[in-house]
């Protein structure tokens, strides 16, 4: 048993990070299923194709595999999130020995994250469930990694961890210990809750650009301009999207316009709602996914309603690039209350800005805003306290009100960037109109309310009628 770390499940992510730990010199085992006719040899083969893996031993058979692996075994599980990493625990458990780590680093949901610690506890097993961000070439690079669990079984294999994960602009590891049981999923799926709006924002952007009469070449220059200001990856990505061309047609014109999704959204929306935060930026962004997935009824219905847009928004590009800096700090606040009100709920004791300083680099919602919010959250937990964003808020507010006004004059779809606006104003009224939800509620169902005349505490129904 030579090999010090054991990778098993060889998708796209798993053949990445294989390469990313021989590449940074550890001695691995691979392991990927036989299924007759459809999975045949993959990890031998896998191994012939990269140089790096001469040194990697090859396996699928699950006993000689981890035979293969130094004790304490350190076992890196990149198989689908769901089921599939039940069954994939069963199989390795008769193999396993007292003390062993499992590491999950697919897009699990946290609370199956901290049953399976649980159980696995009962078995003398560590199991640590981990984000891993970056797609397959910040895997293969440097992804940005947060594991929880045990933080004894963490330090086992923090030296891979942080080896193969991406370095911030200090050199220090994008790779970080969360904090207990299923917190590193949590804080994943938020990221990616926050990656579905960065995406809905410049896929907006792009729409309100192009009903200004601009082409996506044009897009695309004018995006380039904005790194200066709000650098980010996926601000990169969208510019390379829009440049890339078929012959001479844009290749993003041919792709269908129905948003896929494999549930992390999903998930984000329900933990807010569960626990009472309004994430309404992710939720506008996961439901802006699943309305354009009705394409037939959207036809049906545009030719019912016409909603025809104009070319003359008379709108700035910078009155667009302050609407969508101003969307951009909501959505993270959003995402890092999200954040911030479950590791109060869960007594997780979560770093904020050692979160941000991971998501720095090698993630997808890597961003200059993210490097400012690692200095932020030093401070405080609710970034709408910091001077600095509070001057940016009232610098961006006219353009976003001037942009989403605009928007909604003209039909023009902008879900995030209209909800953006929405909040804020929610958030910062000090007397709202949830005065009335409560009468109602009383009037209907005698669901009582409190007053502000009295010490708050008292709950008052009264017969309305
Ligand atoms: O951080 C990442 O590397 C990505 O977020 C990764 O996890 C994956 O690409 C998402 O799962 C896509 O999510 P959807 O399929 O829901 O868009």
């Amino acid at each position: 048993n030579t090999s010090e770390f054991g990778l098993f499940g060889l998708g796209v992510m798993g053949k990445s990070l294989c390469r990313n730990l021989a590449n940074n010199g550890f001695k691995i085992a691979m392991f990927n299923r036989h299924v007759d006719g459809v999975e045949v040899d993959v990890a031998k083969n896998f191994k012939t194709n990269y140089p790096e893996l001469s040194e990697a031993s090859a396996f699928d058979d699950i006993s000689a595999f981890v035979a293969s692996l130094q004790t304490p075994r350190k076992i890196m599980l990149m198989v689908n999130a769901g089921k599939t990493i039940d069954f994939v625990i069963e199989d390795l458990l008769p193999h396993l020995s007292k003390n062993d780590i499992l590491i999950d680093g697919g897009n699990s949901n946290y609370l199956k994250t901290k049953e399976r610690c649980d159980y696995l506890k009962t078995k003398g097993i560590h199991f640590i469930g981990t984000g891993v961000s970056g797609g397959e070439e910040g895997a293969l690079k440097g992804p940005s990694i947060m594991p929880s669990g045990d933080l004894d079984a963490y330090n086992n294999v923090k030296p891979f961890l942080e080896k193969i994960s991406a370095k911030d602009k200090n050199n220090l590891p994008c790779c970080t210990y969360v904090g207990p049981e299923g917190s590193g999923h949590f804080i994943k799926m938020v990221h990616n809750g926050v990656e579905y709006v960065e995406m809905q924002l410049l896929a907006e952007v792009v729409t309100i650009l192009e009903a200004s009469g601009q082409n996506l070449d044009q897009i695309a220059d004018v995006l380039d301009t904005w790194k200066a200001t709000a650098d980010s990856y996926l601000l990169e990505i969208t510019i390379d999207i829009l440049r890339k061309k078929e012959g001479n047609e844009w290749l993003v014109k041919k792709i269908l316009d129905k948003a896929g999704n494999k549930g992390t959204g999903n998930w984000t929306t329900i933990a807010s709602a569960e626990l009472g935060v309004p994430s309404t930026l992710i939720a506008s962004a996961l439901f802006a996914r699943y309305t354009s997935f009705y394409k037939d009824e959207r036809i049906q219905l545009n030719n019912n309603f016409k909603t025809e847009t104009t070319s003359d928004l008379n709108l700035s590009t910078t009155e667009i690039l302050e609407a969508y800096q101003f969307a951009r700090i909501i959505n993270h606040y959003q995402g890092f209350k999200l954040i911030n009100e479950a590791s109060n709920k869960f007594s997780w004791d979560l770093n904020l800005s050692e979160i941000a300083r991971i998501w720095t680099n090698g993630c997808i919602i890597r961003s200059t805003l993210m490097e400012t919010l690692v200095e932020v959250f030093k401070e405080t937990t609710n970034i709408l306290t910091n001077p600095e964003v509070i001057t940016s808020i009232k610098k961006y507010k006219a353009s976003a009100k001037k942009v989403v006004s605009q928007c909604v004059l003209n039909d023009v779809t902008a879900s995030c960037l209209c909800e953006s606006i929405q909040f804020l104003n929610g958030i910062t009224t000090v007397n709202s109109s949830a005065n009335i939800i409560q009468a109602q509620r009383d009037y209907f169902g005698a669901h009582t309310y409190k007053r502000i005349d009295d010490d708050g505490v008292k709950s008052h129904h009264t017969n309305w009628n």
